[in-house]
């Protein structure tokens, strides 16, 4: 199957003057349609500024980012608007109560993407009514305003919004982090049946492996900047290679739990990591 997001080589350089610090050092990844891949690192490894060059908000420094076979790391001005318009590649953020407009009815969200494009009211209308039945949003919410709704409903309604625009990739940052236990399940199980009624790739940014268990087909592993594992969830889960994706690996409970690590082992990855983290810091 052919690639839907193709990030090759990817190298992304941030900040002015001598404050400039490369942040990517030559990313690989990809997803292909349908797929979900876990985007794991650490707290500044580089995710999001991953996600902002796939979206074409930082341009990159070397390498390539393409969309559908489409290069579109290197678009600018009119081309780049036009792509960003075209919706082809949707994100949805951590946090829903700040990616959404409080004055914004539910039913306003929903559209946001199609108004600009001259629709009728009553398409508009059938539009919303669409997202909110594909993201399991009761029509008596379309009303209300995000003040108003759960944690999880807010962020069906940033997943709905994302949706309703028709994007072939969701790029999706930490879309559970914010939930509790039993709401970041159902999202993950609306993130898996999109993936399937839509033929949508995923790229599912986290910090937590726990959380990709279940819903992610592949895992790539970022740290300071370099992708340092990629693998099927299984074989990120039971055969981790690199030292730090087997500390992520022992932190999280339900593995930990089945196969207890060596307290003298974990501590030895520790290690490990640490020294990893002051070798790339020199
Ligand atoms: N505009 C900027 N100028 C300079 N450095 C930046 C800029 N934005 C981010 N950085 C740095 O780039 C690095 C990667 O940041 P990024 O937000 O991509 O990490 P992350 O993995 O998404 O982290 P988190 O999980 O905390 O969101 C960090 O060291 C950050 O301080």
């Amino acid at each position: 199957m052919s690639a839907l997001l193709d990030v090759s080589g990817l190298r992304v350089a941030l900040g002015r003057g001598r404050g400039r610090t490369e942040i990517l050092h030559g990313v690989d990844l990809t997803v292909a349609p349908g797929e979900i891949v876990g985007l794991i690192g650490e707290t500044g490894s580089g995710k999001t500024t991953l996600a902002r060059a796939v979206l074409g908000l930082v341009p990159p420094s070397a390498g390539t980012v393409a969309v559908g076979g489409r290069e579109v790391g290197g678009l600018r001005g009119a081309a780049q608007r036009a792509f960003r318009r075209g919706g082809a590649v949707q994100y949805v953020f951590q946090d829903p109560l700040r990616s959404l407009d409080p004055d914004r009815t539910v039913f306003d969200t929903l559209v946001e993407g199609l108004a600009v494009r001259g629709r009728s009211r009553a398409e508009l209308r059938e539009a919303a009514e669409d997202a909110a039945r594909l993201v399991s949003l009761p029509a008596d919410l379309l009303p209300r305003h995000p003040g108003e709704l759960s944690g999880g409903q807010r962020q069906r309604v940033a997943i709905g919004r994302a949706i309703a625009v028709g994007p072939r990739l969701l790029i999706c940052d930490e879309p559970v982090s914010a939930l509790d236990a039993s709401t970041r399940i159902t999202i993950l199980e609306l993130l898996l049946r999109l993936r399937e009624t839509r033929d949508l790739g995923v790229l599912l940014i986290t910090h937590d492996l726990g959380s990709l268990g279940g819903v992610a087909d592949r895992v790539v592993v970022l740290y300071h900047g370099r992708v340092v594992e990629t693998g099927t969830t299984e074989e990120i889960f039971l055969a981790p290679r690199h030292p730090y994706t087997r500390l992520l690996v022992t932190s999280v409970p339900s593995i930990r739990d089945e196969q207890p690590p060596d307290p003298a082992a974990r501590r030895a990855l520790r290690e490990q990591v640490r020294a990893l983290a002051s070798a790339d810091l020199s």
